[in-house]
């Protein structure tokens, strides 16, 4: 079970008054991805590196597998979390593969077969063939092919958790999606349970099963992307999540919320004939395939069973946008 369960936890630096973490608990369940984000200095770096004992807090408890991290050794402990940061440290005058089996050295139990065939894996699965890549060394690869490696270093001993720290942060836009895509790829294999600072809401909302937003030390809120951009707990939340922008709105919320069983669009001759779209769509699936067909509706239908569970159009997301509009103005209007 390699959930990471933070209760009551607090850090207080020497000499500063406001703790940079500031009791927060709340748990990343076994092979959920869950990003912490929020302004500069709210404490996400603080709060991850307590997890892998860099940092000690001053007061509560982290548990993996049930066990308070501070009953552990540390070292022990650090061999069993991978351990991302931006800057990928990777040794230069070492090749490719070593700087990957230097991390499967030093977690030992492992036969030098065995991690040999580890590194070709790992190099496979970050999707730098070996055969091209394992004789190079660091200075002969680009920004994001370090960070790669370093990705691959982090799984080499197989850890349950990773434990990330804007790993993308420097690199550009199309090698960081590059590289969230990766990381998507090989967490639907390998489901580790990551920890994962974002700076970056869109980076948030495409890896996390969980978002976590921090402001001075606490913890705001914490839910699934759909959650936040529908229920923004507080101001901060939705503007850190963009709740009020129209496209994300649509970029991320699922049709199921919009369906209508009998839409005046379609006259009841052609219910058989419209276009069909998966009832796990986005609304901006459904907007898309709308404009494309040109269709009045479209019937949305569950993928397993095949079964229609009701119909979408223009009205009724635009419905559905202006209901969620409706909701958080008079949310903002009651904490006046
Ligand atoms: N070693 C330290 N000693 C004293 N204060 C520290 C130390 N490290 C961090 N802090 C303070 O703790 C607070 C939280 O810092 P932390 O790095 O965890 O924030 P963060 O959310 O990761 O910030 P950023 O997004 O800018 O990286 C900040 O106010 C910071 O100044």
């Amino acid at each position: 079970m390699a959930t990471i369960v933070f209760n009551e936890i607090t850090k207080r630096y020497a000499g500063t008054e406001a703790p940079a973490v500031d009791n927060v608990s709340f748990e990343v369940p076994e092979g959920s991805t869950c990003m912490l984000v929020g302004t500069s200095g709210s404490g996400k770096t603080t709060l991850l590196r307590m997890v892998n004992r860099l940092i000690e807090p001053t007061s509560g408890a982290i548990l993996l597998e049930g066990k308070n991290v501070l009953d552990e050794n540390p070292i022990e402990l650090r061999r069993r979390i991978g351990y991302v940061i931006q800057q990928v440290g990777l040794f230069p005058h070492m090749t490719i593969a070593e700087n990957i089996r230097i991390t499967a050295d030093i977690a030992g139990g492992w036969d030098k077969q065995k991690i040999n065939q580890r590194i070709d894996e790992l190099m496979d699965l970050v999707g730098l063939p070996p055969s091209e890549y394992r004789k190079r060394f660091p200075r002969q690869l680009s920004g994001g092919q370090q960070q790669r490696v370093g990705l691959a270093r982090a799984l080499a001993t197989d850890p349950a958790i990773l434990l990330m720290d804007e790993p993308f942060g420097a690199l550009d836009a199309i090698t960081r999606a590059r590289m969230q895509d990766e990381l998507l790829r090989i967490q639907r294999d390998v489901h580790k349970t990551i920890l994962f600072v974002s700076h970056d809401i869109e980076e948030a909302f495409k890896l996390g099963d969980q978002v976590a937003v921090m402001s001075q030390g606490k913890l705001i809120q914490l839910g699934t992307p759909v959650e936040l951009l529908a229920r923004p707990a507080n101001e901060f939340v939705s503007k850190l999540v963009g709740a009020d922008n129209i496209v994300r709105q649509l970029q991320y919320l699922p049709i199921d919320g919009t369906l209508d069983n009998r839409p005046e669009a379609v006259s009841s001759a052609h219910w058989g004939d419209v276009p069909t779209i998966s009832n796990q769509a986005t609304l901006f699936d459904a907007l898309l395939k709308l404009l494309e067909t040109n269709a009045p509706a479209l019937a949305a239908e569950d993928p397993q069973s095949q079964q229609r569970t009701g119909y979408v159009t223009l009205s009724s997301i635009n419905k559905e946008i202006s209901q969620l509009r409706g909701e958080q103005s008079s949310r903002a209007e009651s904490r006046i």
